[in-house]
């Protein structure tokens, strides 16, 4: 196997994709955005790619949501949890928060540091980088394009830069959400702790559209854990939406709610079953367990039968 992820080396993306077992010792392609990263597995360059979904602070990562959701099909095998905590590291010569006048990092770490930066460093301008770690090493050069960049501690220390203050994050406890994606293929086993991800076009826009398709989670006990909704980029006002729920398809009542959703709207997109990085078995009720489900539908097919 060989791995991209957005890179360059000590992203956070990194981190995420060294807790997948093998991949220390896989091979590693460091990709410029997540574009790249997921155009490498459609391409066949890497069987894999590691990309970030999700924060629990700032919300979707806009780039992977809609890089997911068009263009060739693609597949989430699992997701990684990685804690979010950041550093200011300065280039030769800063000592001092009042000497920076010039910040960098990427838009996401920017957005979970933004209340810290307006309290600290009020004057500094603020360039976006492609991840955490190209606005670090970036830091490095002859002539440094920036006085700062927030970063993870980690790519701090192994570059051996100067870090003025830790911990510049608005909110402790902040965690990121990744996906491991690949080419479509077998889906994993349900564990027990499942999450399935879709993407959802709306058929027609009119009055209780959005509902109709809700309506197919609610009936049959189905949980949902995201649900953002997305321009298509065609036209002003045309969304679709993208959705996480707690269970696998192997799951009776997934598996009739997908049935339900496909009806309703055929364009819609499966973009896999995975084991849940954290939460507990989702409660199903008596009346929406496998074997209810299995019951009816034999009850109906001896009805069936007599035709
Ligand atoms: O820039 C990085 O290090 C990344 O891995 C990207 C990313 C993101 O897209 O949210 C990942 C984790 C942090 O929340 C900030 C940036």
């Amino acid at each position: 196997m060989n791995y991209a992820y957005l890179g360059p080396a000590g992203t956070f993306t990194e981190s995420a994709l060294l807790q997948v077992p093998g991949a220390a010792d896989a091979q590693r392609i460091p990709a410029s955005n997540v574009n790249v990263a997921l155009s490498m597995v459609r391409e066949g360059a890497a069987d894999a790619a590691m990309v970030p979904i999700e924060n629990s602070v700032e919300g979707g990562v806009s780039a992977t949501l809609d890089a997911i959701a068009q263009g060739e099909s693609l597949q989430i095998v699992s997701e990684i949890l990685v804690p979010i905590t950041f550093v200011l590291a300065v280039r030769p010569g800063i000592d001092s928060l009042e000497q920076i006048k010039q910040i960098s990092t990427h838009g996401h770490a920017w957005a979970q540091c933004r209340l810290w930066a307006e309290a600290n460093i009020p004057g500094a301008a603020f360039t976006p980088a492609s991840s955490t770690a190209a606005g670090a090493l970036a830091l490095e050069e002859a002539d440094p394009p920036h006085d700062a960049a927030i970063c993870s501690p980690l790519v701090a220390q192994e570059r051996g830069l100067k870090v003025l203050v830790s911990g510049v994050e608005d909110n402790v406890g902040a965690v990121t959400r990744f996906i491991l994606v690949t080419r479509p293929g077998r889906i994993p086993q349900p564990t027990g702790v499942d999450k399935s991800t879709l993407i959802l076009p709306l058929p027609e826009d009119r009055p209780g559209a959005l509902m109709e398709l809700l309506e197919q989670f609610t009936a049959r006990g189905v949980n949902l854990s995201r649900i953002e909704s997305r321009p298509t980029g065609k036209s002003l006002g045309e969304y679709f939406f993208s959705v996480d729920i707690e269970g696998h398809v192997a799951e009776e009542r997934v598996a009739a709610a997908l049935s339900g959703l496909h009806r309703l709207s055929p364009k819609l997109r499966f973009l896999g079953s995975y084991p849940a990085a954290q939460g507990l078995e989702a409660s199903v009720d008596t009346h929406n367990s496998d074997a209810a489900f299995s019951e009816a539908r034999a009850w109906v097919q001896s009805l069936r039968d007599r035709v």
